[in-house]
């Protein structure tokens, strides 16, 4: 069912972005809050609070200073309503209103935000999941600080991470033989090609807000999500 989904290129996925705004008239906090809901409903599938090894349902969110922190806001907010208890770590803010509307829906909601990245052990010992939603399709070059440390801090932890449409540090394209290895992929709109690298045990679609021309015309031939839901296990 899933083999013919296409695999996008960065350039292809940005394409995408900018024509869901210019040509089909959405909004980034639109889009965001959809990608964000799907997130959260797939983390609900793949670790049920039923399937959770510690007492409590304890969940660390690092969100990145673009929309794929954004997604990790929304999805932090939407995962607390649905009982688990997310922390957030969101160490570089953009000065922008979306940005801090989400900021103080989590707030307004008592997710704790932390002022610095704990030590893989405190992760081990503390949370059930990391969401990782640093970065996204737009991620270039040499991670930069505090997100290089961010991230080698990930790799010691045990914790399984679940990934907000890229495993962040990766190449878009090429992957990374060195990089995250997360538990679970959550794809939006349609997989990158870094996605043909995932071996971790789920992968989700989401961002079910395709409009059926812009499917067509970028060739995505995605899978048909079953009834209403928002996403779709690859
Ligand atoms: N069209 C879609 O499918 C949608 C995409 N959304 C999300 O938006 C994401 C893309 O968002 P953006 O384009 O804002 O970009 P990202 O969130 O991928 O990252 C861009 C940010 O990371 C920084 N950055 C890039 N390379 C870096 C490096 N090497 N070291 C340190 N910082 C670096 C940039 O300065 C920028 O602040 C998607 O992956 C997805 O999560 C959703 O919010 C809404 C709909
Ligand atoms: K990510």
């Amino acid at each position: 069912m899933s083999h013919n989904i296409k695999y996008l290129g960065q350039e292809e996925a940005q394409h995408i972005d900018e024509e869901l705004f210019s040509e089909y008239g959405f909004s980034v906090d639109q889009l965001m809050e959809l990608a964000g809901l799907s997130c959260a409903t797939a983390v609900t599938r793949a670790y049920p609070l039923s399937s959770l090894l510690k007492p409590r349902p304890s969940l660390l969110v690092i969100c990145g200073p673009g929309n794929n922190g954004g997604d990790g806001l929304v999805c932090a907010r939407h995962l607390k309503l649905f009982g688990y208890e997310p922390t957030v770590l969101y160490p570089k803010r953009p000065n922008k209103p979306l940005f801090q509307g989400l900021t103080t829906q989590c707030e307004k909601m008592e997710v704790p935000f932390l002022t610095e990245m704990p030590e893989a052990a405190v992760i081990d010992e503390a949370y059930n999941l990391v969401i990782d939603a640093i970065f996204g399709f737009s991620f270039k070059g040499a991670v930069r600080e505090p997100f290089g440390t961010i991230l080698d801090t990930l790799k010691k932890s045990t914790v399984p991470i679940a990934s907000i449409d890229i495993p962040s540090g990766w190449d878009v394209e090429q992957g990374s033989t060195d990089g995250l290895q997360p538990d679970m992929l959550i794809s939006l709109t349609a997989p990158k090609k870094s996605a043909k690298l995932f071996r971790g045990r789920y992968h989700f679609l989401g961002g079910r807000f395709v409009p059926p021309g812009l499917e067509k015309k970028y060739d995505l031939n995605l899978p048909q999500y079953p009834g209403t839901d928002c996403v779709l296990q690859l």
